[in-house]
């Protein structure tokens, strides 16, 4: 066991098992208190909620908690290891919604494979919750449930692998591409992984200007091509091609995706890339090809992962706890391609006006404190503006309030 996992597991083992707990927001020192806060006071608010239903939010926590949900079927690059086992993963989830934007979550594990049954558990735990961020749900049943549920439910609902992924491999894509003079749309991309984080992302790509005919896509049988027959999700991506192997079409990629699994790409691939080669290893917690493997055969490479002892952390908590803030905040019903785009370019922005814009830094930092009055104004801005917002809140405002929440939360 390598000296980073026997941290880990004494940090998860230490004090209190785990990384989270629940903290009380009212006094519940007196009989008085109690009477409030339990029988027979509470009964009050009951009946306000029953008769107007959008009281929840001003008599419960709902309108400042999500529910970090899973199945356990497609835990980082672990594969389907079950809800009990990804446990850990969501309670990190948890901590990230608290610590970035001081949004309380509770992780829900569910222990159910079928779609349909898993659509209908979420939709009834729905109540409870002001977002819903599905997290860890393989494809391709990822798509079916996220798109039932958003259909059925009137809260945001966000497959957290698909599209924050999504955001943030744009808003770093963006950033390298212009770094090395490229044209979004003449790239040549080959993406690792044909599931629910790389079909989103390469969907987003596409909106942001990147052409399907120059996108070749790997699953774990190798090119997607027309040959296949292929359904669902994967068939959009099908070349009429005789490559079959990931590195039969890495001659000549400017940028790599891998959103797949560890280990999967070699050098020997990479120096069939052009000069100054874009290599997103995105694959947690091992990617494709460590950086340093990288960066032997490709010095001039831009490189990125999803982990956090590297330069460039490509991840998608870079954007889920501001998206969730500015939606519960505006009163969003949902989270439309809008507030993605706008996320995408405030990210970019973010990096690109900061001093340290280089090969080593195309996004910011997770812990930057200026991402959470920096990012989310402009993503409430695009709710307002696209329709979905209940509350329009003042950019300059609400940044401020914003910032005065990051110090508290430092
Ligand atoms: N950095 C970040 O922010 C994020 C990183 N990820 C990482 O991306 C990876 C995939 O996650 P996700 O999309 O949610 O999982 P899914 O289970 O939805 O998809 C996994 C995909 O990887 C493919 N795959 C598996 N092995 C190989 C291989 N040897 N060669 C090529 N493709 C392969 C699978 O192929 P097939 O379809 O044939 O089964 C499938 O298409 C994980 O490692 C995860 O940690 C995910 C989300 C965010
Ligand atoms: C980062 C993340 O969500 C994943 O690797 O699954
Ligand atoms: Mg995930």
């Amino acid at each position: 066991m390598s000296t980073i996992e026997q941290k880990a597991l004494a940090y998860h083992r230490a004090g209190s098992a785990g990384k989270i707990a629940i903290e009380i927001t009212k006094s519940v020192s007196t009989q008085e208190d109690l009477a409030l806060a339990y029988s027979p006071g509470v009964a009050a608010p009951c009946v306000e909620i029953k008769r107007d239903p959008a009281k929840a939010y001003e008599y419960t926590a709902k309108g400042n908690l999500v529910g970090v949900i899973t199945n356990g079927s497609a835990v980082l690059g672990l594969g389907n290891i079950g809800a009990l086992a990804g446990k850990p993963v969501m309670e990190g989830k948890v901590v990230l919604f608290k610590k970035f934007a001081g949004i309380d979550a509770f992780d829900i594990e569910i222990d159910e494979s079928d779609p349909d049954k898993l659509v209908d558990i979420i939709a009834a735990l729905h109540p409870t919750f002001g977002g819903i961020n599905l997290e860890d749900i393989k494809a391709p049943e990822c798509f079916y449930i996220e798109r039932k549920l958003r259909e059925r439910l009137s809260i945001p609902v966000f497959h957290d692998d698909q599209h924050g992924t999504a955001i943030v491999v744009g808003a770093g894509m963006l950033n390298a591409i212009e770094m090395t003079g490229r044209d979004i749309s003449a790239v040549k991309i080959v993406c690792s992984g044909a599931g629910a984080a790389a079909i989103a992302c390469l969907e987003l790509l596409v909106d942001l200007g990147a052409k399907r005919t120059n996108i070749f896509v790997c699953d774990s049988k190798g090119v997607l091509t027309t040959a296949r027959n292929l359904d669902g999700e994967k068939a959009a991506w099908a070349q009429d091609t005789s490559a079959t192997t990931l590195s039969d079409v890495m001659e000549g990629a400017d940028v790599f995706l891998g959103v797949s699994g560890p280990g999967v790409l070699s050098q020997a691939d990479i120096v069939r890339m052009n000069p100054h080669p874009i290599v997103f290893t995105l694959a947690n917690p091992e990617p494709e090809l460590r950086p340093e493997l990288v960066r032997e055969v490709a010095p001039d490479a831009i490189i990125a992962t999803g982990r956090s002892d590297y330069p460039n952390q490509i991840n998608n908590a870079l954007c889920f706890p501001y998206l969730f803030r500015a939606a519960l905040d505006s009163g969003a019903t949902t989270i439309n391609q809008e507030m993605k785009r706008a996320c995408v370019v405030a990210l970019a922005d973010m990096a690109r006006s900061d001093a340290r814009f280089s090969k080593d830094y195309i996004v910011p930092g997770l812990l930057d404190p200026r991402l959470l009055s920096g990012v989310t104004p402009k993503i409430a801005t695009a709710a307002w503006r696209s329709g979905v917002a209940r509350k329009q809140l003042v950019e300059l405002e609400y940044a401020d309030d914003l910032k005065d929440l990051a110090e508290s939360l430092l």
